[in-house]
C-alpha cells in the first residue's frame, strides 16, 4: 500500500538529510505509529506519502502507483484516496461544522445530493450528530479535531495520515480521538500516525516505526513507544479487558521516561533487543532510577485513586462494562453515562503532571513523556463512533468513488465533471458554488509559497492564493 525504497530527503541548506535511505513497507489495513524525537523526520515522511514533497533519492509507491509517475496536474486526484489530519485541526473558521466537512466534497465536485447525505452520516460516525450548525469557535478542541477527522474521512479514503492529531488535546479527549481512529482503521482504512504521545502508543500496541536522524532505527509489531514497553496480552484497546495490567505499563512508561531502556541509535529492526519490563526495572542502573521510581509511584497512586473513583461511579450508575469485542467488526459499545465525575479527569491530569519527569532528552533515543493517556483513560472515553449500518447507499457510493479514484484519472473537464456525477460544474474555488460548465479550471503554477486548505488537503492543484478565496487554513479556534 505504501512502500519506500531507499528514500532520502534532503532540504536545501541542511547539512543532514531529513530522511536517510529509508526502506519500509506499510500494508493495507495496518495501523502504524511513526515515532521519534523532534526533527527525526516524521512529518517529512508523511509529506512524501502525500506527494507534497519529492524525495531527493529513492522511490515511493502509494496505492500501487510510483509517485514519480503522477504529474503535478494529477496529484489532487491521487490525494483523494488519502485523508489528512493535522495537530492544529485547520478548520475554516467562517464555516459551520457541516460546511467544513462538506467542503472536502464540494472541492472535488460532488453533487449536492451526495453532500447532503454523506456529511450527516460522517458527523454521526465521529460523534458530532446534531452539531452541524455549530461554528468552530463553539466547539471544544476535541470536537474541532473530530470535525477535521470527519472532513478527512468523508470521502472514504484508503489511507488516513495523521500528524500529531492529539498534540493539542487533553488526555481524555485524546483517548476518544484514538478510539475513533482505531474504529476507522477497523473498518479497513490504513492509518499512519506521527506522534510523541508515549502513553497512546503504549496502550494501543500497534506497529511502531521509530525514526532517529532520518533513519529507521526500529520497526516492531505490537509495540510500545520505547523499546521494552510491551504489553503482551493486548492487541486492541477497543477489546481490552478493563483494568488489566495497568500498573505494569505505567511502570514501563515511567522507566522509559528516564531512559532506563534505550534504543541503540545505530541498531536496525533486526538487532533491537526487547527487554522484559520486569527485568529492565531490576537491572536498571541509570541515574534516572530514582526519578523513574518516583514517577512510577505517582502513576500507581493516581491509578489507585482512579480505581476508587471508578468503583464509586460504577456502583452509582450500575453500568455494565462491555464484553471484549471481536477485533474485526466490533459491536456497538454499550451506552455509558454521559458525564463522568469531573474529579476523574482532574486525577488523570494530576497523574500526568506528577508522573512527568524533567529529564534532558537523550538525542539517541525517542524523547518519551510519561503516559498522558493510560489504558483506563482510553477505556473510559465516551464512545464517539456509531457503527454504520451494514450497507447503505452512501457507503456503497463512496466505495465506488474510492474504487474509481484508484484507476488512472484525467483532470476534470466539463465532460469529466458530468461523468463524475457532478451537478453541472466543478467547484474549484472552494466557495460551495460550482464552476460554470465551460469555464476552465484554475491554472496550475509550478511552485506556490502558500497553499490554501484545499491544496493542503490535496483536493486541488497548487495555484497559490486567489483573491476572495475563503479556504485559507486556520489553526485551532478557541
Ligand atoms: N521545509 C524544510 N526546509 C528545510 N529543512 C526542513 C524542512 N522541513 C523539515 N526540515 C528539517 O528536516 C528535519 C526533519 O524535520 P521533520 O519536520 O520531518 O521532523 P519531525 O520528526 O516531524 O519533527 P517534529 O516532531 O518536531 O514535528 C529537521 O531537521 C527539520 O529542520
Amino acid at each position: 500500500m505504501i512502500r519506500f525504497d531507499s528514500v532520502t530527503k534532503s532540504y536545501p541548506g541542511q547539512t543532514r538529510p531529513a530522511l536517510d535511505g529509508i526502506t519500509v513497507e506499510i500494508l493495507r489495513g495496518e495501523f502504524v505509529f511513526l515515532v521519534g524525537a523532534s526533527g527525526s523526520g516524521k512529518s517529512s515522511f508523511l509529506r512524501l506519502i502525500l506527494k507534497e514533497d519529492r524525495p531527493t533519492a529513492g522511490r515511493i509507491h502509494v496505492l500501487g502507483q510510483d509517485l514519480r509517475s503522477i504529474s503535478t496536474r494529477k496529484v489532487p486526484y491521487f490525494r483523494r484516496n488519502l485523508g489528512v489530519v493535522f495537530q492544529d485541526f485547520r478548520l475554516l473558521s467562517n464555516k459551520n461544522v457541516f460546511e467544513n466537512v462538506a467542503f472536502a466534497l464540494r472541492v472535488i465536485g460532488k453533487s449536492r445530493g451526495f453532500v447532503q447525505t454523506a456529511v450527516p452520516e460522517t458527523l454521526k460516525l465521529v460523534g458530532l450528530d446534531g452539531k452541524g450548525k455549530r461554528m468552530p469557535h463553539e466547539l471544544s478542541g476535541g470536537e474541532q479535531q473530530r470535525v477535521a477527522i470527519a472532513r478527512a474521512i468523508v470521502n472514504k479514503p484508503q489511507i488516513l495520515l495523521a500528524d500529531e492529531p492529539t498534540g493539542n488535546l487533553d488526555p481524555v479527549t485524546s483517548a476518544g480521538i484514538m478510539t475513533l481512529l482505531e474504529r476507522i482503521n477497523a473498518s479497513g482504512t490504513t492509518v499512519v500516525m506521527a506522534t510523541h504521545e508515549a502513553g497512546i502508543v503504549d496502550q494501543m500496541q500497534r506497529r511502531v516505526i521509530e525514526l532517529s536522524s532520518g533513519e529507521v532505527v526500529r520497526d516492531e509489531r505490537s509495540a510500545g513507544y520505547a523499546v521494552g514497553v510491551a504489553l503482551a496480552p493486548t492487541t486492541s484497546v477497543v477489546g481490552a479487558v478493563p483494568g488489566d495490567a495497568v500498573p505494569t505499563d505505567l511502570a514501563a512508561a515511567a522507566l522509559a521516561a528516564v531512559g532506563a531502556e534505550s534504543t541503540d541509535a545505530t541498531g536496525s529492526a533486526a538487532d533491537v533487543e526487547v527487554v522484559p519490563v520486569a527485568a529492565s526495572a531490576a537491572s536498571s542502573t541509570s541515574t534516572g532510577e530514582t526519578a523513574a521510581a518516583d514517577a512510577l509511584v505517582a502513576s500507581v497512586r493516581a491509578e489507585e485513586a482512579l480505581h476508587a473513583i471508578e468503583a464509586d461511579t460504577d456502583a452509582a450508575a450500575t453500568v455494565t462494562e462491555p464484553e471484549p469485542e471481536p477485533a474485526k467488526r466490533p459491536a456497538p459499545r454499550k451506552k455509558r453515562p454521559a458525564k463522568r465525575p469531573a474529579a476523574k479527569a482532574e486525577v488523570v491530569e494530576q497523574a500526568a503532571d506528577e508522573a512527568s519527569v524533567d529529564t534532558p532528552m537523550d538525542t539517541g533515543t525517542v524523547g518519551v513523556a510519561a503516559p498522558k493517556v493510560t489504558r483506563k483513560v482510553m477505556q473510559d472515553a465516551p464512545p464517539l463512533y456509531v457503527e454504520p449500518e451494514e450497507r447503505d447507499a452512501v457507503t456503497d457510493e463512496a466505495a465506488e468513488i474510492t474504487a474509481a479514484a484508484t484507476m488512472p484519472v484525467e483532470p476534470l473537464t466539463t465532460a469529466g465533471a458530468a461523468e463524475a456525477g457532478d451537478d453541472g460544474g466543478d467547484d474549484d474555488d472552494g466557495d460551495g458554488r460550482d464552476r460554470p460548465p465551460g469555464r476552465p479550471a484554475a491554472p496550475v503554477s509550478a511552485k506556490s509559497a502558500h497553499l490554501t486548505l484545499a491544496e493542503r488537503l490535496g483536493l486541488r492543484s497548487p495555484a497559490g492564493p486567489r483573491a476572495g478565496d475563503d479556504d485559507q487554513e486556520v489553526g485551532p479556534v478557541k
